[in-house]
């Protein structure tokens, strides 16, 4: 599958090649081919139970899949989801719900644990960052070192969510995976939301951005895959892809899309 908008394979953060995931009888990936450049956003979207999240989890190490994973160019295929995310790799999951009890800087402790006592332990031998660091790096990233202190209910559901992209964007992340992360988010919140993505991306990091707010993913996104039955049916450009005939056939009549319809002159291109 060509892929014209990288000028550079330097330029390539993670690239997969052929990745295949089965479930017993069912193909929830077949040979996903997928690059995400530094700074740069891309979609994944597609229909309930396209293999969005099959693909996350398959990128991350923590389903079985064919085919080859690289960050950066290092090989990452057969590497455990420790590894990977060592390596600079975070994802965060669907119900990625915060403890209420934690303020926000606790919480992002409790992700610096998850990357490992061990890692956290040569991390200090070798001199490198201390976790406090780490946190008001990733805080500063998304703009919240203001409510470090606040407990999860004191603040808004986009400050929320944010404080969840954060969690993953603790240690040296250099591409974070967001599934679903503007769940609930109303249009103003989701649009504030991916002004944050940008400032992110901008930083450097990769991101690779599954929703199902077309609004959003239209909006913020550089580039998009489209997933249907497993496989890539479409790549590129927002505007390229709401013209693409497979595109609108595998969307047809879905809520998110004619939702999205109007703003994006859904109506007038299709
Ligand atoms: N652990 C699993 N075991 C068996 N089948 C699974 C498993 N996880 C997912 N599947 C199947 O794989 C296919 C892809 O599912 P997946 O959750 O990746 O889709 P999705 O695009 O993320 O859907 P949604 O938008 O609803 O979150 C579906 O047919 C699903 O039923």
């Amino acid at each position: 599958m060509s892929d014209t908008t990288f000028a550079t394979t330097a330029q390539r953060l993670l690239e997969t090649r052929g990745l295949s995931v089965r479930y017993g009888g069912v193909s929830a990936n077949t040979d996903i081919d997928l690059a995400v450049g530094a700074g740069e956003i891309v979609g994944l979207i597609g229909p309930n139970g396209a293999g969005k999240t099959t693909f996350v989890d398959a990128v991350t190490g923590f389903t079985k899949s064919s085919g080859s994973v690289s960050l950066a160019g290092s090989q990452l295929e057969k590497s455990s989801p420790h590894r990977r995310r060592r390596a600079g790799m975070a994802r965060t999951w669907q119900a990625g719900e915060l403890f209420t009890d934690l303020t926000v800087a606790q919480n992002l402790a409790v992700a610096v644990q998850s990357v490992g006592l061990r890692a956290m332990f040569s991390d200090i031998v070798n001199g490198s960052k201390p976790p406090a660091d780490a946190i008001d790096r990733a805080l500063t990233l998304v703009g919240l070192t203001d409510v470090a202190d606040r407990r999860p209910g004191e603040l808004t559901l986009g400050q929320q969510k944010l404080v969840g992209v954060a969690r993953a964007l603790v240690g040296d992340t250099r591409l974070v995976l967001l599934d679903e992360p503007a769940a609930g988010l109303d249009t103003h919140e989701s649009k504030e939301f991916g002004t944050e993505l940008r400032r992110i991306a901008n930083t450097g990091i990769g991101v690779l951005l599954i929703d199902h707010d077309m609004s959003l993913v239209l909006d913020v996104c550089d580039r998009l895959y489209v997933l249907d039955f497993g496989k890539v049916i479409a790549q590129g450009p927002p505007a390229q892809i709401l013209d693409d005939p497979a595109v609108v056939a595998a969307y047809l009549g879905s809520p998110e899309v004619e939702a999205a319809a109007p703003q994006n002159d859904w109506e007038e291109q299709a």
